[in-house]
C-alpha cells in the first residue's frame, strides 16, 4: 500500500560541516520524484538541537530553493543571504531547515522564472511578470515540507520567513504557528525593486 504521505524514501541523517556550522542533514523522496533536504543544527556537544530552550517552539525555515541566488549569489533576489542568515541563526540557537527543491521560482520553475527576470527586465515586476506568463503568483504547495516537519516530530514552530502567507498555508496542513521571526536582509542597488514589490504586493514584513 502507498504512503497517503507520498514519503517514498529517507536517508539516514549525516553530518555536514558547513562555513556556518556543523549541520545533520536528511534527505527525503517522495512518490512524485521530488527529494527534499532538512538540516538540523548541531552544536558541538554532538546532540541535535532541534529546540533553543526547553519551553520553547523550534525555529523552522522552509527554504524555496534559488539555483540563481543560492548557488551563484544573484544580487537579484535575496535568496542566497537569507538562506545563509538563517544557517547561522540555527546554528546558534538551534532549529531546523527544509531545503524544498521543488519549489524554484516560487513553484514555477527554473525556465519560467528566467522568463519572469526577462519581462522584469523590461519593466514588469516580479508578480505581474509570473501573471503575464499566465502563472500564479505564487505556486507553491507546501504539504511535502509539512510531511518532512512532522517526520522530525515538530507541531508547533517559530517560523524563520518574512511571508505571513507562508504561515497561514503551513497552518492549513496541520502545524501551529507560534511566531514570525524575521529573516529580513539588507536590500542592495539590485533587488530594491524586487523587494519593494514584496513588500508592497505580496504581504513580506520587510521594513527597509
Ligand atoms: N517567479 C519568480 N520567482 C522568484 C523571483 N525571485 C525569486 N524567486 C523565487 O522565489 C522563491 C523564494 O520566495 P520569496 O518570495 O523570495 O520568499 P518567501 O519564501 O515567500 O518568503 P521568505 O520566507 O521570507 O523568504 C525562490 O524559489 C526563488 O527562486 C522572481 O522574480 N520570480
Ligand atoms: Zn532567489
Amino acid at each position: 500500500m502507498t504512503n497517503p504521505t507520498g514519503l517514498t524514501q529517507t536517508s539516514e541523517p549525516v553530518t555536514v560541516p558547513t562555513p556556518h556550522g556543523v549541520f545533520l542533514m536528511q534527505a527525503f523522496g517522495f512518490a512524485d520524484g521530488s527529494e527534499h533536504l532538512a538540516l538540523t543544527a548541531l552544536p558541538t556537544e554532538g546532540q541535535p538541537q532541534i529546540r533553543s530552550q526547553a519551553n520553547q517552539a523550534p525555529l523552522v525555515r522552509i527554504h524555496s530553493e534559488c539555483a540563481t541566488g543560492d548557488i551563484f549569489g544573484s544580487y537579484r533576489c535575496d535568496c542566497g543571504p537569507q538562506l545563509e542568515q538563517a544557517l547561522e541563526m540555527m546554528a546558534e540557537q538551534g532549529g531546523v531547515l527544509i531545503y524544498m527543491r521543488n519549489h524554484e521560482g516560487r513553484g514555477i520553475g527554473l525556465v519560467n522564472k528566467l522568463r519572469a527576470y526577462a519581462l522584469q527586465d523590461a519593466g514588469l515586476d516580479t508578480l505581474d511578470a509570473n501573471l503575464s506568463l499566465g502563472l500564479p503568483a505564487d505556486a507553491r504547495d507546501y504539504t511535502q515540507a509539512v510531511v518532512m516537519i512532522k517526520e522530525l516530530g515538530i507541531r508547533q514552530l517559530r517560523l524563520l520567513t518574512n511571508n505571513p502567507a507562508k504561515a497561514e498555508a503551513l497552518e492549513e496542513l496541520g502545524l501551529t504557528i507560534t511566531e514570525l521571526v524575521p529573516d529580513e536582509i539588507t536590500p542592495r542597488a539590485e533587488n530594491a525593486r524586487y523587494l519593494a514589490t514584496k513588500r508592497d504586493r505580496m504581504r513580506h514584513r520587510l521594513t527597509f
